[in-house]
Protein backbone atom coordinates (compact mmCIF):
# COMPACT_ATOMS: atom_id res chain seq x y z
CA UNK A 1 0.00 0.00 0.00
CA UNK A 2 2.73 2.47 1.08
CA UNK A 3 4.54 1.92 -2.40
CA UNK A 4 2.30 3.18 -4.03
CA UNK A 5 1.58 6.31 -2.20
CA UNK A 6 0.96 9.32 -4.63
CA UNK A 7 2.61 12.38 -4.50
CA UNK A 8 -0.30 15.13 -5.37
CA UNK A 9 1.67 17.74 -7.44
CA UNK A 10 4.63 17.16 -9.79
CA UNK A 11 7.42 19.68 -10.15
CA UNK A 12 5.13 20.90 -13.34
CA UNK A 13 2.44 21.89 -11.17
CA UNK A 14 0.38 18.74 -12.64
CA UNK A 15 -1.71 16.44 -10.58
CA UNK A 16 -0.19 13.03 -10.45
CA UNK A 17 -2.65 9.91 -11.29
CA UNK A 18 -1.96 7.14 -8.96
CA UNK A 19 -5.19 5.64 -10.31
CA UNK A 20 -3.18 5.15 -13.31
CA UNK A 21 -6.37 5.42 -15.93
CA UNK A 22 -4.65 7.40 -18.44
CA UNK A 23 -3.27 10.47 -18.48
CA UNK A 24 -3.89 13.53 -15.93
CA UNK A 25 -5.43 16.42 -16.08
CA UNK A 26 -3.09 17.91 -19.16
CA UNK A 27 -0.41 20.65 -18.43
CA UNK A 28 -1.56 24.28 -17.93
CA UNK A 29 -4.97 23.53 -16.62
CA UNK A 30 -5.11 22.54 -12.64
CA UNK A 31 -8.04 21.14 -12.54
CA UNK A 32 -7.85 17.96 -10.76
CA UNK A 33 -9.03 14.88 -12.32
CA UNK A 34 -11.57 13.08 -10.10
CA UNK A 35 -11.52 9.60 -8.75
CA UNK A 36 -14.68 7.67 -10.25
CA UNK A 37 -15.79 4.08 -9.58
CA UNK A 38 -14.74 2.47 -12.43
CA UNK A 39 -11.14 3.24 -11.30
CA UNK A 40 -11.49 1.29 -8.74
CA UNK A 41 -12.39 -1.57 -10.38
CA UNK A 42 -9.70 -0.81 -12.68
CA UNK A 43 -7.22 -1.11 -9.64
CA UNK A 44 -8.37 -4.35 -8.17
CA UNK A 45 -8.29 -6.09 -12.01
CA UNK A 46 -4.38 -4.59 -11.87
CA UNK A 47 -4.14 -5.66 -8.43
CA UNK A 48 -2.73 -2.69 -6.86
CA UNK A 49 -4.11 -2.11 -3.58
CA UNK A 50 -5.70 1.42 -2.33
CA UNK A 51 -6.30 3.22 0.53
CA UNK A 52 -9.44 4.68 2.00
CA UNK A 53 -9.31 6.73 4.92
CA UNK A 54 -12.26 8.45 7.55
CA UNK A 55 -12.79 12.47 7.33
CA UNK A 56 -15.41 14.58 8.69
CA UNK A 57 -13.70 18.26 8.50
CA UNK A 58 -12.35 20.61 5.95
CA UNK A 59 -8.52 20.42 6.89
CA UNK A 60 -8.24 16.77 7.14
CA UNK A 61 -10.25 16.04 4.05
CA UNK A 62 -7.81 18.47 1.96
CA UNK A 63 -4.27 16.88 3.60
CA UNK A 64 -5.67 13.53 2.41
CA UNK A 65 -6.85 14.17 -0.78
CA UNK A 66 -3.74 15.81 -1.55
CA UNK A 67 -1.92 12.97 -0.37
CA UNK A 68 -3.50 10.70 -2.92
CA UNK A 69 -6.14 8.88 -0.62
CA UNK A 70 -8.70 8.03 -3.62
CA UNK A 71 -11.72 7.31 -1.27
CA UNK A 72 -12.84 9.50 1.94
CA UNK A 73 -15.27 8.18 4.21
CA UNK A 74 -17.52 10.82 6.28
CA UNK A 75 -17.88 7.45 9.00
CA UNK A 76 -21.15 7.39 10.74
CA UNK A 77 -17.92 6.72 13.38
CA UNK A 78 -18.00 10.39 13.52
CA UNK A 79 -20.17 9.48 16.75
CA UNK A 80 -17.21 8.08 18.27
CA UNK A 81 -14.75 10.37 17.02
CA UNK A 82 -15.90 14.05 16.29
CA UNK A 83 -18.88 13.48 19.10
CA UNK A 84 -18.25 11.99 21.31
CA UNK A 85 -21.26 9.23 21.97
CA UNK A 86 -19.68 5.69 23.30
CA UNK A 87 -21.13 3.97 20.12
CA UNK A 88 -22.14 4.70 16.30
CA UNK A 89 -25.53 4.68 17.49
CA UNK A 90 -26.56 8.04 18.24
CA UNK A 91 -25.44 10.11 15.36
CA UNK A 92 -27.94 11.53 13.19
CA UNK A 93 -28.15 12.42 9.72
CA UNK A 94 -28.79 16.11 10.74
CA UNK A 95 -25.50 15.66 12.60
CA UNK A 96 -23.11 14.00 9.92
CA UNK A 97 -24.89 16.01 6.78
CA UNK A 98 -22.50 19.51 7.62
CA UNK A 99 -19.54 17.39 8.23
CA UNK A 100 -20.17 15.85 5.05
CA UNK A 101 -20.56 18.89 3.22
CA UNK A 102 -17.21 20.21 4.66
CA UNK A 103 -15.12 17.27 3.22
CA UNK A 104 -16.73 17.20 -0.31
CA UNK A 105 -16.10 20.80 -0.04
CA UNK A 106 -12.46 20.47 0.52
CA UNK A 107 -11.50 17.05 -1.41
CA UNK A 108 -10.51 18.26 -4.92
CA UNK A 109 -10.00 14.26 -6.41
CA UNK A 110 -11.31 12.30 -3.96
CA UNK A 111 -14.68 10.28 -4.07
CA UNK A 112 -16.50 11.29 -1.06
CA UNK A 113 -18.20 8.14 0.67
CA UNK A 114 -20.91 8.99 2.87
CA UNK A 115 -21.80 6.54 5.83
CA UNK A 116 -25.59 6.35 6.40
CA UNK A 117 -26.36 6.17 10.42
CA UNK A 118 -28.65 3.57 12.26
CA UNK A 119 -31.89 4.32 12.17
CA UNK A 120 -31.79 6.40 8.30
CA UNK A 121 -32.29 3.56 5.82
CA UNK A 122 -32.90 0.04 7.67
CA UNK A 123 -36.79 0.69 7.89
CA UNK A 124 -37.06 0.41 4.09
CA UNK A 125 -35.35 0.69 0.69
CA UNK A 126 -37.58 4.02 0.38
CA UNK A 127 -36.15 5.34 3.27
CA UNK A 128 -33.03 4.31 2.11
CA UNK A 129 -33.59 6.34 -0.89
CA UNK A 130 -34.75 9.35 0.76
CA UNK A 131 -31.81 9.64 3.26
CA UNK A 132 -28.99 8.74 0.63
CA UNK A 133 -30.76 11.50 -1.77
CA UNK A 134 -30.53 14.45 1.20
CA UNK A 135 -26.75 13.11 1.46
CA UNK A 136 -26.34 13.46 -2.42
CA UNK A 137 -27.65 16.71 -2.46
CA UNK A 138 -27.36 18.68 0.53
CA UNK A 139 -23.80 17.06 1.05
CA UNK A 140 -22.55 16.71 -2.23
CA UNK A 141 -21.74 13.12 -1.85
CA UNK A 142 -20.26 11.17 -4.68
CA UNK A 143 -21.88 7.56 -2.84
CA UNK A 144 -23.54 6.14 0.32
CA UNK A 145 -22.36 3.37 2.82
CA UNK A 146 -24.73 0.94 4.25
CA UNK A 147 -24.17 -1.89 6.82
CA UNK A 148 -25.85 -5.19 5.83
CA UNK A 149 -25.67 -8.33 3.82
CA UNK A 150 -28.21 -9.46 1.58
CA UNK A 151 -31.68 -8.18 3.42
CA UNK A 152 -30.25 -5.02 2.42
CA UNK A 153 -30.08 -6.06 -1.05
CA UNK A 154 -32.92 -4.00 -1.98
CA UNK A 155 -32.49 -1.11 -0.63
CA UNK A 156 -28.92 -1.01 -2.32
CA UNK A 157 -30.99 -1.77 -5.77
CA UNK A 158 -33.06 1.51 -5.03
CA UNK A 159 -30.33 3.41 -4.37
CA UNK A 160 -28.48 2.35 -7.77
CA UNK A 161 -31.50 2.13 -9.90
CA UNK A 162 -31.72 5.80 -9.04
CA UNK A 163 -27.86 6.74 -9.84
CA UNK A 164 -26.52 6.67 -6.08
CA UNK A 165 -23.29 4.25 -5.98
CA UNK A 166 -23.62 2.26 -2.99
CA UNK A 167 -20.47 0.88 -0.64
CA UNK A 168 -21.57 -2.28 1.50
CA UNK A 169 -20.60 -2.65 5.22
CA UNK A 170 -20.40 -6.58 6.25
CA UNK A 171 -18.53 -8.45 8.86
CA UNK A 172 -18.74 -6.76 12.23
CA UNK A 173 -21.10 -3.86 11.90
CA UNK A 174 -20.80 -1.14 14.75
CA UNK A 175 -24.50 -0.56 14.17
CA UNK A 176 -25.02 -3.94 15.05
CA UNK A 177 -23.13 -4.03 18.16
CA UNK A 178 -25.88 -5.07 20.15
CA UNK A 179 -26.86 -7.96 18.16
CA UNK A 180 -23.51 -9.39 17.56
CA UNK A 181 -22.61 -9.34 21.28
CA UNK A 182 -19.89 -6.66 21.29
CA UNK A 183 -16.51 -5.94 18.89
CA UNK A 184 -16.00 -9.42 18.27
CA UNK A 185 -14.98 -11.38 14.80
CA UNK A 186 -17.32 -12.37 12.35
CA UNK A 187 -17.69 -14.67 9.44
CA UNK A 188 -15.18 -17.84 11.40
CA UNK A 189 -16.04 -20.98 10.81
CA UNK A 190 -19.33 -21.88 8.98
CA UNK A 191 -20.20 -17.73 9.22
CA UNK A 192 -17.49 -17.65 5.81
CA UNK A 193 -20.40 -19.09 4.09
CA UNK A 194 -22.58 -16.58 4.61
CA UNK A 195 -20.05 -13.98 4.20
CA UNK A 196 -19.29 -14.77 1.33
CA UNK A 197 -23.27 -15.02 -0.07
CA UNK A 198 -23.66 -11.47 1.53
CA UNK A 199 -21.01 -9.78 -0.17
CA UNK A 200 -22.13 -11.73 -3.86
CA UNK A 201 -25.71 -10.25 -2.85
CA UNK A 202 -24.20 -7.05 -2.09
CA UNK A 203 -22.36 -7.21 -5.84
CA UNK A 204 -25.50 -8.34 -7.80
CA UNK A 205 -27.50 -5.35 -5.85
CA UNK A 206 -24.94 -2.97 -7.55
CA UNK A 207 -22.67 -2.21 -5.12
CA UNK A 208 -19.46 -0.86 -5.97
CA UNK A 209 -16.94 -2.22 -3.44
CA UNK A 210 -17.70 -3.71 -0.23
CA UNK A 211 -15.93 -2.99 3.70
CA UNK A 212 -15.23 -6.25 5.45
CA UNK A 213 -14.51 -5.65 9.74
CA UNK A 214 -12.79 -7.77 11.63
CA UNK A 215 -12.93 -11.09 9.34
CA UNK A 216 -10.79 -13.31 9.49
CA UNK A 217 -7.91 -12.99 6.52
CA UNK A 218 -8.49 -16.29 4.98
CA UNK A 219 -12.19 -15.57 4.69
CA UNK A 220 -11.59 -11.94 3.81
CA UNK A 221 -9.00 -13.51 0.92
CA UNK A 222 -11.97 -15.69 -0.64
CA UNK A 223 -14.69 -12.84 -1.29
CA UNK A 224 -12.32 -10.66 -2.11
CA UNK A 225 -10.93 -13.69 -4.94
CA UNK A 226 -14.73 -14.41 -5.62
CA UNK A 227 -16.15 -10.76 -6.30
CA UNK A 228 -15.66 -8.04 -9.12
CA UNK A 229 -16.06 -5.24 -7.41
CA UNK A 230 -13.37 -4.25 -4.75
CA UNK A 231 -13.41 -5.29 -0.87
CA UNK A 232 -12.18 -2.80 1.73
CA UNK A 233 -10.65 -4.36 4.52
CA UNK A 234 -10.33 -2.93 8.25
CA UNK A 235 -9.19 -5.70 10.23
CA UNK A 236 -9.44 -7.95 7.20
CA UNK A 237 -6.11 -9.34 6.60
CA UNK A 238 -4.00 -8.39 4.07
CA UNK A 239 -5.87 -9.67 0.54
CA UNK A 240 -8.19 -7.35 0.47
CA UNK A 241 -8.64 -4.84 -2.69
CA UNK A 242 -8.27 -1.48 0.13
CA UNK A 243 -7.77 -0.97 3.36
CA UNK A 244 -9.73 1.60 5.67
CA UNK A 245 -8.92 3.08 8.78
CA UNK A 246 -10.28 5.58 10.99
CA UNK A 247 -7.57 8.71 10.62
CA UNK A 248 -7.82 9.45 14.04
CA UNK A 249 -6.60 5.95 14.81
CA UNK A 250 -4.13 6.09 11.85
CA UNK A 251 -2.37 9.28 13.04
CA UNK A 252 -2.61 8.69 16.76
CA UNK A 253 -5.04 11.40 17.55
CA UNK A 254 -7.35 9.33 19.87
CA UNK A 255 -5.47 7.92 22.54
CA UNK A 256 -6.22 4.42 24.67
CA UNK A 257 -5.82 0.78 23.64
CA UNK A 258 -6.29 1.05 20.00
CA UNK A 259 -8.02 -2.41 18.09
CA UNK A 260 -5.37 -4.58 16.66
CA UNK A 261 -6.13 -4.06 13.04
CA UNK A 262 -5.00 -0.20 13.90
CA UNK A 263 -1.50 1.04 12.71
CA UNK A 264 -0.75 4.31 14.29
CA UNK A 265 1.67 6.29 11.58
CA UNK A 266 2.42 9.49 13.92
CA UNK A 267 1.51 11.29 17.63
CA UNK A 268 -0.76 14.15 16.47
CA UNK A 269 -2.37 13.81 19.88
CA UNK A 270 1.78 14.34 21.50
CA UNK A 271 2.13 17.22 18.84
CA UNK A 272 -1.44 18.81 19.91
CA UNK A 273 -0.55 18.59 23.48
CA UNK A 274 2.80 19.79 23.11
CA UNK A 275 1.74 22.90 21.01
CA UNK A 276 -1.27 23.83 23.34
CA UNK A 277 1.21 23.56 26.25
CA UNK A 278 3.60 25.91 25.13
CA UNK A 279 1.18 28.33 24.36
CA UNK A 280 -0.17 28.07 27.72
CA UNK A 281 3.27 29.01 28.73
CA UNK A 282 3.98 31.44 26.71
CA UNK A 283 0.94 33.36 27.20
CA UNK A 284 1.82 32.81 31.39
CA UNK A 285 5.11 34.45 31.24
CA UNK A 286 4.10 36.87 29.06
CA UNK A 287 6.01 35.52 25.94
CA UNK A 288 3.13 35.49 23.59
CA UNK A 289 2.22 37.82 21.96
CA UNK A 290 5.93 39.18 20.92
CA UNK A 291 6.05 42.93 19.59
CA UNK A 292 5.57 40.92 15.64
CA UNK A 293 2.21 39.74 16.72
CA UNK A 294 0.91 43.10 17.47
CA UNK A 295 -0.60 46.23 15.91
CA UNK A 296 0.00 49.98 16.47
N1 LIG B 1 -11.75 5.31 16.39
C1 LIG B 1 -12.51 4.34 15.85
N2 LIG B 1 -11.94 3.36 15.14
C2 LIG B 1 -12.69 2.39 14.57
O1 LIG B 1 -12.11 1.52 13.90
C3 LIG B 1 -14.10 2.45 14.72
C4 LIG B 1 -14.66 3.49 15.47
N3 LIG B 1 -13.84 4.41 16.02
N4 LIG B 1 -15.99 3.62 15.66
C5 LIG B 1 -16.90 2.77 14.92
C6 LIG B 1 -16.33 1.44 14.72
C7 LIG B 1 -16.20 0.62 15.97
N5 LIG B 1 -15.06 -0.21 15.65
C8 LIG B 1 -14.33 -0.96 16.55
C9 LIG B 1 -14.17 -0.53 17.83
C10 LIG B 1 -13.44 -1.27 18.73
C11 LIG B 1 -12.87 -2.44 18.35
C12 LIG B 1 -12.09 -3.23 19.36
O2 LIG B 1 -11.99 -2.85 20.49
N6 LIG B 1 -11.49 -4.34 18.99
C13 LIG B 1 -10.62 -5.12 19.84
C14 LIG B 1 -11.32 -6.35 20.34
C15 LIG B 1 -11.52 -7.42 19.31
C16 LIG B 1 -12.00 -8.74 19.88
O3 LIG B 1 -12.25 -8.82 21.06
O4 LIG B 1 -12.08 -9.69 19.11
C17 LIG B 1 -9.36 -5.46 19.07
O5 LIG B 1 -8.32 -5.69 19.72
O6 LIG B 1 -9.39 -5.45 17.83
C18 LIG B 1 -13.01 -2.87 17.05
C19 LIG B 1 -13.76 -2.13 16.15
C20 LIG B 1 -14.55 0.11 14.34
N7 LIG B 1 -14.96 1.48 14.18
C1 LIG C 1 -14.58 2.05 9.86
C2 LIG C 1 -15.36 2.48 8.67
C3 LIG C 1 -15.44 1.42 7.63
C4 LIG C 1 -16.72 3.01 9.04
O1 LIG C 1 -17.76 2.47 8.74
C5 LIG C 1 -16.78 4.25 9.81
O2 LIG C 1 -15.74 4.89 10.02
O3 LIG C 1 -17.89 4.64 10.21
MG1 LIG D 1 -19.45 3.31 9.69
Amino acid sequence: MSAQSAQPDGAAGEVAAPYGTGPATGAGTSKPRKVRIHHLRELKDRGEPWPMLTAYDMYTAELFDEAGIPVLLVGDSAANNVFGYDTSLPVTVDELLPLVRSVTRAAKRALVVADLPFGSYQLSPEQALATSVRFMKEGRAHAVKLEGGHRFAPHVEALTSAGIPVMGHIGFTPQSEHNLGGYRVQGRGEAAEKLLADALALQEAGAFAVVMEMVPAEAAKRVTHELKIPTVGIGAGPDCDAQVLVWQDMAGLRRGKAPRFVKRYADVAGVLQSAATAFAEDVRRGEFPAPEHAFH
